[in-house]
Formats: structure tokens, C-alpha cells, sequence
């Protein structure tokens, strides 16, 4: 990556987490309560069809998707053995202690079996319509995919992490669909 394409998705990052800050700081409680139960038929269907979901521990001011996932789904969340491993997904059972990862993002422990998700609900800090996502800057998810391409991913955000472009390098790897907490956008045309 030129150090101008990775310094720009820099900048993006910081500038849309202090705008998500801001947005989830200023939710009223029933809001964020409300956020994320209700899930489009299209996207329900998926999840229906997928014996494991890839979903994500919520840290920070991330949205937090599982009670759109208490279905009796088996739930896989990324693991970190350390920060050099790659990312695999663990599952993770109703009332399992997370841990804190090599990264500070909860995990489950060691001992969880590997899985290999049906589809992933993965995190973002920012989207554009077009499927383009920009994460947490260690291309781990990027990795994942490309490895994994043809399971579907949906991206979920909070509206405000909506951007025109997001800076795209020839890794990235392109969102089928984003759910924020207004709208499913099908942003490819697998779904
Ligand atoms: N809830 C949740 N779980 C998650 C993620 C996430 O974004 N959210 N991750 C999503 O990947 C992974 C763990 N989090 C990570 C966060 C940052 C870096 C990282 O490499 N960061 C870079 C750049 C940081 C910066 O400059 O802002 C680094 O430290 O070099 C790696 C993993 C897996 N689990
Ligand atoms: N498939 C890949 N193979 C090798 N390097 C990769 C791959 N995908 C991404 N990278 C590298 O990882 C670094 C971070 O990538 P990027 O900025 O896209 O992360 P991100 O998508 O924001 O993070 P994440 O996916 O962890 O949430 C970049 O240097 C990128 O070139």
C-alpha cells in the first residue's frame, strides 16, 4: 500500500470513529435498545440458511447484533492466538466468558472449537455503497475473505459511518450488503 493511500484511510478512521462516538454517545437508550432487533426478511432468510454465523464480541461504540442472533444459531466469533496468527473464528456458546484478546477485543477462550461461518456479520469503521469497507486497519478480515471468498459478508455499521468512497487498495475486498440501524443496502450482486 503507497504510505498516501495508507496515511488517507488513516485519517478516515479517526475521523469516523469520533463521528460514531459522537452518534452512539448522543442515542437515547430506547434507541440503542431498539437498534439492530429488527432484521429484513432477505437477511433473515440468510441467516436462516446458514448453520454458523460469523458474528463479533461489540466493542466500543460498535453496534451490538446479538440479539439479533438468539435464535439457537451457532455463533463463531474471531480469534486471535497472538498478533502475529492469522484470524480464525471460535464458537462461541450462550453464557461462555469472553476474553480479551492479543488485541483487546473480546474472544473465546482457546478451547472453543474452530468453525468455518456460513456468512459473516463483521464489523466496520466506515462503508461506502459500493461494498467498500475500511476496518480497524490490520487487514484481518481482508485476509479472511480473500481466503474465504465465497462466503457472504455483510458489513454492520451505524448509519453515520456512511461515506461517498471509501479509499480502496487492490486487498480490500468488497461488502455484499451493510445493515445499519435504518437501512439493509445490498451493495453487490451476489445477494
Ligand atoms: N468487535 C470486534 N472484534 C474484532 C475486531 C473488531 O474490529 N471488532 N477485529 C477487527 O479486525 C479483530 C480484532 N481487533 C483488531 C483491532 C486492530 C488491529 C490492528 O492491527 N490495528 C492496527 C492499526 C490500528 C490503528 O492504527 O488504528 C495496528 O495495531 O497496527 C487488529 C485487530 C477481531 N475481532
Ligand atoms: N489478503 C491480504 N494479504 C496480505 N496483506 C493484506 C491482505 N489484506 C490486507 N492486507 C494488508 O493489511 C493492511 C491493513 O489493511 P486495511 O487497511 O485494508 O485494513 P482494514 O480492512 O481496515 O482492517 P480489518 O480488515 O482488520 O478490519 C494493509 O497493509 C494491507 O495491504
Amino acid at each position: 500500500m503507497t504510505p498516501d493511500l495508507a496515511s488517507q484511510k488513516q485519517a478516515l478512521r479517526e475521523r469516523l470513529r469520533f463521528r460514531r462516538r459522537h452518534f452512539v454517545a448522543n442515542l437515547d437508550p430506547m434507541g440503542r435498545l431498539a437498534a439492530f432487533r429488527a432484521v429484513p426478511d432477505t437477511l433473515r432468510k440468510l441467516l436462516d440458511a446458514s448453520p454458523v454465523v460469523g458474528a463479533y464480541a461489540p466493542w466500543g461504540d460498535e453496534p451490538d447484533i446479538r440479539p439479533l442472533l438468539l435464535d439457537g444459531r451457532r455463533i463463531a466469533l474471531p480469534h486471535h492466538a497472538d498478533r502475529t496468527a492469522a484470524m480464525t473464528f471460535r464458537i462461541s456458546d450462550d453464557g461462555d466468558a469472553l476474553r480479551k484478546g492479543p488485541w483487546g477485543s473480546p474472544q473465546p477462550p482457546e478451547s472453543a472449537e474452530i468453525a468455518h461461518p456460513d456468512i459473516i456479520l463483521c464489523p466496520l469503521v466506515g462503508f461506502d455503497r459500493h461494498g467498500g469497507r475500511l476496518g480497524q486497519g490490520g487487514g484481518h478480515y481482508d485476509r479472511f475473505f480473500a481466503e474465504n471468498p465465497a462466503v457472504p459478508r455483510i458489513g454492520i455499521g451505524w448509519s453515520v459511518q456512511e461515506v461517498d468512497t471509501v479509499p480502496i487498495e487492490q486487498t480490500d475486498i468488497l461488502l455484499d450488503a451493510v445493515l445499519t440501524e435504518q437501512e439493509y443496502i445490498i451493495t453487490g450482486d451476489r445477494l
